[in-house]
């Protein structure tokens, strides 16, 4: 099945979806607490129904009631059967954070892309905290760990992800012993650890924040709180760029006082010239303006890449998307499969080695668009049709149900021309 796009207007209001890593967090830590945890309006997308089934596959009992996913924690075990994170680095790095201190051996699997994504500074981590570790060439995955880890010191790079210094932190109150990490190189992704450390302190486990890293103090354990996931705003960027590069869209389900680092693509946006306008209940609306480049930082946030390059493209001027080498290990190597899109839709764009130039404006033109299975490249080249000439046809639209299951018919609702051909 293809996605074909045309040229069109989008008007009206939108419900950001729940938050991924909200919704990933939610559930492990649920798992993790003794007794029951009710995680309210959680995404059901594929990546944390991969949680999900792996929390269940450690012993966590998993119930619906209504909209919401019950978790009964506590007293995890090692699965009999090989944890499978599908296509989602988050699922597999935390969790193999969380499987490191549990006595006896778990193995873990994902897709093509995700067991061609680094997990070697992890499994050299927890090497050194007395985890035995096998692990495919390269230290990917496919690959198991027998635990328990012992507390104590690590170095750990801190530039290739995030999740590995969340799988750390996740796991280490199971030790029972303080845990010390260092980094040995800048944090990128910032925010995501910052979530984590914020949904850590919510269940009762502090996390101390140092020169150079962070400590986790002994005898700590999670207590289940009940917790309602807000919106996604990186999953909501994709309808704020639709608004204002072709008309005007409001959003709601977003908390501005939210951790999530991506909200930061609402001020991008302002900088940029587009029409933003924020409402006193968060709700946020994106329209048309005159938009003009700038220089942007995107270690923080990462997933805002695709999409940004795109409204790079309308912009008057040289823009420089920057700070993200880490770009290079996502669901694809996002700078090229960006760069390789765009450039085939007529944009003047160049890699560099941790972003990308795209002078502007760009006029664009439909185009075949691989997404090489990665969801914000699909959502990213549709959003791009919109304003193209001609159709745009993009292969495997489905990938979008990673984390945003719903963004073909919330498009269409906003008088999107998408069709699946
Ligand atoms: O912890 C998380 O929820 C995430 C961290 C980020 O990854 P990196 O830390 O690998 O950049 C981000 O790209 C990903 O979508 C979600
Ligand atoms: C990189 C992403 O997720 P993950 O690392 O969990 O696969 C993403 O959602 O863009």
């Amino acid at each position: 099945m293809m996605l074909a796009v045309q040229r069109s207007a989008v008007r009206g209001t939108a419900a950001a979806p729940p938050s991924k890593s909200h919704t990933h967090r939610a559930f492990i830590l649920a798992a993790l607490a003794d007794g029951e945890s009710v995680v309210s309006s959680p995404l059901l997308g594929e990546d944390t129904c991969a949680t999900l089934d792996a929390v269940a596959a450690l012993g966590a009992a998993v119930s619906r009631r209504g909209d919401d996913v019950v978790i009964c924690g506590g007293g995890l075990h090692a699965p009999e059967k090989v944890i499978d994170c599908k296509n989602s680095g988050t699922s597999m790095r935390i969790l193999a954070g969380v499987a490191a201190q549990i006595a006896g051996t778990t193995s873990f699997t994902g897709d093509a892309s995700l067991c061609s994504r680094p997990m070697k500074p992890l499994l050299d981590a927890l090497t050194d905290l007395g985890v035995a570790v096998t692990a495919a060439d390269g230290g990917c995955a496919p690959f198991s760990v027998t635990g328990p880890a012992t507390g104590g010191c690590v170095h750990i790079r801190g530039d290739i992800s995030s999740q590995f210094i969340s799988a750390l932190l996740i796991g280490a109150p199971l030790s029972g012993r303080e845990l010390n990490i260092h980094l040995t190189t800048p944090l990128t992704s910032r925010p995501y650890a910052e979530m984590t450390i914020a949904a850590m302190q919510r269940r009762g486990v502090s996390v101390i924040t140092t020169g150079d890293g962070f400590i986790v103090p002994a005898d700590q354990s999670y207590r289940p709180v009940p917790v309602t996931v807000g919106g996604d705003f990186s999953s909501a960027a994709f309808l704020f760029a639709a608004g204002a590069l072709a008309g005007d869209v409001c959003v709601t389900n977003l908390d501005p006082a939210d951790p999530q680092g991506d909200k930061m693509f609402i001020d991008l946006l302002e900088r940029l010239g587009a029409a933003v306008s924020r409402g006193p209940d968060g709700t946020v609306r994106a329209g048309r303006g005159e938009l003009r480049a700038a220089d942007v930082n995107l270690a923080d946030a990462p997933d805002l890449f695709p999409i940004a390059a795109v409204l790079a493209t309308c912009c008057c001027g040289t823009t420089k998307l920057y700070g993200a080498a880490h770009l290079r290990f996502k669901e694809s190597d996002r700078i090229r499969s960006t760069a390789l899109f765009l450039r085939d839709m007529g944009a003047d764009i160049t890699e560099t080695d941790d972003g990308c130039i795209i002078r502007g404006p760009c006029p664009l033109h439909g185009a075949k668009v691989t997404t090489f299975g990665d969801h914000r490249i699909m959502m990213a080249a549709a959003v791009a049709g919109l304003i193209a000439d001609g159709t745009t046809v993009i292969d495997d639209p489905g990938c979008c149900a990673v984390s945003y299951p719903a963004f073909v018919a919330d498009m269409q609702a906003l008088g999107a021309d998408m069709r699946y051909i």
